[in-house]
């Protein structure tokens, strides 16, 4: 009986070996930023299966760096100590009072959670946050919006001395500005985006709570151009906290990371099946989109 079960184990796992096989060598060097969504964190196993596949696309030659949000536990701690939030077109109204909440929480609570749970799979996780060596400089995005930050200037090469040195850079969005003790709160896939851009990433993953973009049908769009996206926002198929997401897509893109892709950080080995399977997962957004081969590179 055990035999047989590992038999089929040893079956499944050559199949997804020899299936990988062109991808690990593809991806060798390549430069993946994951944004990590509040909603996507799950409970600790679901962390520790999200952290598994951020140390084995360090062990295969990749160079991930994770960008995170946390979004319901800022909301949790503010709920505690009696302080409301106002939300305008998808990101929160940050007063005095709040962004330190966001900082604590972010770069505190929520940073070191996801750093420890690397380093529980063998990863050598080094958490950050856009404050640190002036990663990214902001200014304020709306004056509705209070302390929210529009990133303006960018400094990766902190990332890119982390991830040369083996390590795994784990950021949180909180940002300084141009002037002495400022500082921003950053919507989580804004974040992702600027860094991605300015890393001229090749994957930018946005792991969030839905399998991708949807049509109006309710079914996953696997592939889509700009142009497409556009055409989605404009005739109301793509709304609400989606609309902020596929703008960083359409900004990363536009600014030189070759694709962005959405999908849904809740499922098992979400990062691995995107980047190792043919069929990839989520929707994915680029430049261009072959039209000749149906799958997906
Ligand atoms: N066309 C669409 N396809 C998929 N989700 C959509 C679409 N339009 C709006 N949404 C909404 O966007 C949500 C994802 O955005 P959001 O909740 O802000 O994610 P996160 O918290 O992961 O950043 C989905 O849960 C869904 O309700
Ligand atoms: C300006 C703004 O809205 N910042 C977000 C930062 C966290 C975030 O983006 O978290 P998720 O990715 O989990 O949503 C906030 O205050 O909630």
């Amino acid at each position: 009986m055990r035999k047989q079960t590992m038999d089929r184990d040893w079956i499944a796992t050559a199949k997804t070996l020899s299936e990988a096989l062109p991808y690990l060598q593809r991806y060798t060097d390549a430069v993946v930023v994951v944004k990590f969504g509040g909603n996507a964190m799950g409970d600790d196993d679901a962390m520790a299966e999200f952290a598994r596949d951020i140390v084995l696309m360090k062990q295969v030659g990749m160079n991930p760096v994770v960008v995170h949000g946390g979004g319901p536990m800022i909301n949790e701690l503010l709920g505690k100590l009696g302080i409301k939030s106002d939300w305008v077109r998808g990101k929160r109204v940050t007063d005095k009072a709040t962004v330190e909440v966001v900082e604590m929480v972010l770069s505190g609570l929520v940073n070191k959670r996801i750093v420890q749970a690397i380093n529980d799979q063998g990863g050598r996780a080094i958490g950050i946050s856009g404050k640190d060596d002036d990663l990214m400089v902001c200014e304020a995005d709306d004056p509705e919006l209070g302390f929210v930050g529009r990133p303006v200037e960018m400094n990766v090469q902190v990332i890119r001395d982390l991830y040369g040195a083996g390590m795994i850079p784990v950021i949180a969005p909180v940002a300084t500005g141009p002037n002495e003790n400022e500082t921003f709160n950053v919507n989580g896939d804004t974040a992702a985006g600027a860094i991605a851009g300015a890393l001229q990433a090749d994957r930018l993953l946005l792991l969030t709570d839905v399998a991708g973009v949807k049509n109006k049908e309710g079914e996953v769009i696997t592939q889509m151009t700009p142009d497409e996206v556009h055409g989605l926002i404009a005739d109301g198929t793509i709304s609400g906290g989606m609309i902020p997401k596929v703008e960083t897509a359409l900004q990363a893109v536009k600014e030189g990371v070759r694709a962005v892709v959405i999908l849904d950080g809740r499922v098992a080995n979400a990062c691995l099946l995107e980047l190792f399977t043919e069929h990839g997962a989520g929707s994915m957004i680029r430049s261009t989109v072959p039209r000749v081969k149906p799958h997906r590179r």
